[in-house]
């Protein structure tokens, strides 16, 4: 069996005493769509701000191919391929299309993002290529024409799929997406999906945090069930749809679609 890309050890995480993430042991292989689920408070934020490097475990360890990177800063982990997007967006409204790219793509350069945004003359070459990369990610996403339009001014939606263009521009190995579809109508959140699809079938492994059942249950090779910080259920859509304490820790919440 191949090696798992992400692989989490006897993961442990407290706030305050409470117990956000509970001994969870999961892993995710290469080329596959796992996704996190559970209801509001069950950890799946805690486990993703682990993974990423925002949150460190109080016990417990993370392994990115074979590397164990739990007490890596995250810049490590980004180089290493391991590149996120977020729940509340995090692009730079007053920088262009195409520029918010280039800072995910200069994840890569030797340049880093500050000699990119002072023009360092001897980085020039370096950022026309990054420019050419970017550029190349926004006509494969439909926003090739809005390149030079400031990131503020696009709509909810484009800016979602902006996010995971600057995401995609560092070419991550692993890509963790924080409720890609959160906020949008079901129309968009299938524009959403079906760009992380054609990812995924272009090799990418995506771990997904996402409430919008319907997306889960359609891209997700694989769901991982957390309740009270710990794993409930996993396996394939249908042995989760079906699983009793799923349906269990569901009853009474708002989250199917
Ligand atoms: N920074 C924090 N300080 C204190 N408690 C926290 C903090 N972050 C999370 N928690 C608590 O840890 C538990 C798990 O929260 P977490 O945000 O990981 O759940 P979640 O599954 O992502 O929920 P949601 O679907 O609402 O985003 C919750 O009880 C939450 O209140």
């Amino acid at each position: 069996m191949t090696a798992p890309l992400l692989r989490t050890e006897a993961l442990n995480c407290y706030f305050a005493g409470l117990r956000a993430v509970a001994d969870l042991s999961f892993e995710v292989r290469p080329g596959e769509i796992k996704a996190v689920i559970g209801p509001n408070g069950a950890g799946k934020s805690t486990l993703f701000n682990m993974i990423a490097g925002v949150t460190r475990p109080a016990a417990g360890r993370i392994f990115f191919d074979g590397i164990r990177i739990d007490a890596m800063p995250t810049f490590r982990r980004a180089r290493l391929g391991i590149a996120r997007t977020f729940q509340n967006l995090q692009i730079f409204r007053d920088m262009t299309v195409l520029e918010n790219v280039i800072t995910g793509r200069h994840m890569q350069g030797r340049a880093g993002v500050i000699g990119a945004l002072l023009h360092v003359p001897s980085l020039r070459a370096e950022n026309r290529a990054m420019a050419d990369v970017a550029m190349e990610l926004l006509a494969r996403f439909e926003l090739d024409d809005k390149a030079d339009v400031l990131a503020g001014d696009l709509s909810f939606g484009q800016m979602k799929v902006l996010e995971l263009a600057r995401a995609l521009a560092s070419e991550p190995r692993l890509l963790l997406l924080d409720e890609p579809a959160a906020g949008l109508p079901q129309a968009e959140a299938v524009h959403i999906g079906k760009i992380i699809s054609t990812l995924n079938r272009d090799g990418m492994t995506v771990l997904l945090v996402e409430h919008n059942m319907r997306m889960v249950m359609s891209l997700s090779h694989d769901i991982l069930v957390l309740n009270n910080g710990m794993r409930i259920a996993e396996g394939d859509a249908d042995s989760v749809r079906r699983h009793p304490d799923v349906l269990a820790a569901y009853l009474g919440g708002t989250e199917h679609a």
